[in-house]
């Protein structure tokens, strides 16, 4: 018997949750859920499968070979599970929510699944959670996105935060005006995501490199961007990171990378990714997109998306309940003390012993002991 099914193996990149653990991911769940919540962003529940064509082709999100796919014996169509609700709520959005009044403020919280892992950690679902604003992109809803991010973290106990902001439009910006190419924009961008200033400079791009440089520390990062001077192209940009600037930084430190486009595949003006000390990966990632229309118009948006394994992995919402043994035939004290929020854990024979029960606390005769 050492097959892998009859061994209980599970394949690559999926794991069992355990106690604490499982607990602690739907604590951390609960709380930022009531964070976004309080500030009016209701709580939307897409499915975890779609169509494959309305996952890829309602925001840029994922590339089919990303996708975790099958085809349905039903319909006989190709269905995917979800890589990112994002999509998801776009869709909702510009379909059966397309009559509301916007702004319209959307919640999430569910798993997602990626056929290849994330680059940080060999997971290939994770639970994602996260807030979408439909309607605007401007700096004022993005600062509102980004200040709720951060506050929903710090109230589930994150601390040593750190804030990348990024303009992931910037290249294709700077192109259409003040430094025009003739080489690629995709080979600019490669050239850029390498860090390469001898390749920006063989393809006729020298200019560019300036933007390495400006990556670091939102102050120097802000004066370097302001030095480049570009014939106003950038004002408002630089004006819009100064605010975010602003924003984040009581909650974190801040840095400016200009370039930066990993993970922002559908991202327009602004993204913003948040790490902490302590925990692998990123905790969260967002910024402005544009959501499409069944009819080929496209609506402007803001949203973020919070990975809650990582928080967990790092301990996380692991607050641990005091569990209460109850003695056999101590059954009717047990209702009153699990009104006022203690965990009762009842012996069902002589043998169930408060060690063996992992309890810490145990009734008798119908008073509380500390053990
Ligand atoms: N869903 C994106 C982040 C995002 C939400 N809204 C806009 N961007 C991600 O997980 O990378």
């Amino acid at each position: 018997m050492t097959d892998p099914i009859s061994k209980g193996l599970l394949p690559e990149g999926f794991r069992d949750r355990l106690p604490p653990q499982a607990e602690a991911a739907a604590d951390l769940l609960r709380t930022l859920l009531d964070q976004v919540s309080a500030h009016g962003y209701e709580r939307v529940s897409p499915p975890l499968v779609e169509f494959e064509d309305s996952l890829v082709t309602r925001l840029s999100s994922a590339r089919p070979q990303d996708l975790l796919r099958f085809v349905d014996p039903l319909s006989q169509r190709t269905l995917a599970l979800r890589p990112d609700i994002t999509a998801q709520v776009g869709r909702i959005a510009a379909t059966r929510m397309a009559h509301i009044a916007r702004p319209l403020r959307l919640a999430y919280g569910g798993p997602v699944l990626r056929v290849r892992p994330a680059q940080v950690g060999p997971q290939r679902e994770a639970m994602q959670m996260g807030a979408e604003l439909i309607g605007s992109d401007h700096v004022d809803a993005v600062a509102e996105l980004l200040g709720i991010a951060l506050e929903a973290l710090a109230a589930a106990g994150l601390a040593d935060m750190s804030v990348d902001l990024t303009l992931p439009d910037l290249v294709g910006t700077l192109a259409a005006g003040p430094w025009p190419v003739t080489a690629p924009l995709a080979d600019v961008q490669t050239a850029l995501d390498g860090k390469d200033a001898a390749a920006l400079q063989a393809l006729g791009a020298a200019q560019y490199s300036t933007l390495i440089e400006a990556a670091g520390p939102s102050d120097s990062a802000l004066a370097r961007l302001k030095a480049l001077n570009v014939s106003g192209a950038l004002n408002t940009r630089i004006a819009g990171l100064e605010r975010l600037v602003a924003t984040a930084a009581p909650h974190a430190a801040v840095t400016i990378d200009p370039t930066e486009r990993h993970g922002f595949e559908y991202q327009t003006w602004i993204g913003f990714s948040v790490f902490a000390a302590g925990v692998r990966g990123e905790v969260g990632r967002g910024g402005t997109y544009l959501v499409r229309h069944p009819g080929g118009g496209e609506e402007t948006a803001v949203g973020f998306s919070l990975y809650v394994d990582g928080l967990v992995d790092a301990g996380l919402g692991a607050s641990r309940r005091r569990r209460l043994f109850v003695p056999l035939g101590e059954a009717a004290h047990a209702a009153k003390l699990r009104a006022e929020g203690w965990t009762t854990v009842a012996a069902l024979t002589d043998a169930d012993t408060p060690t063996r029960l992992r309890c810490d606390y145990a009734l008798a005769n119908g008073e509380l002991v500390k053990l």
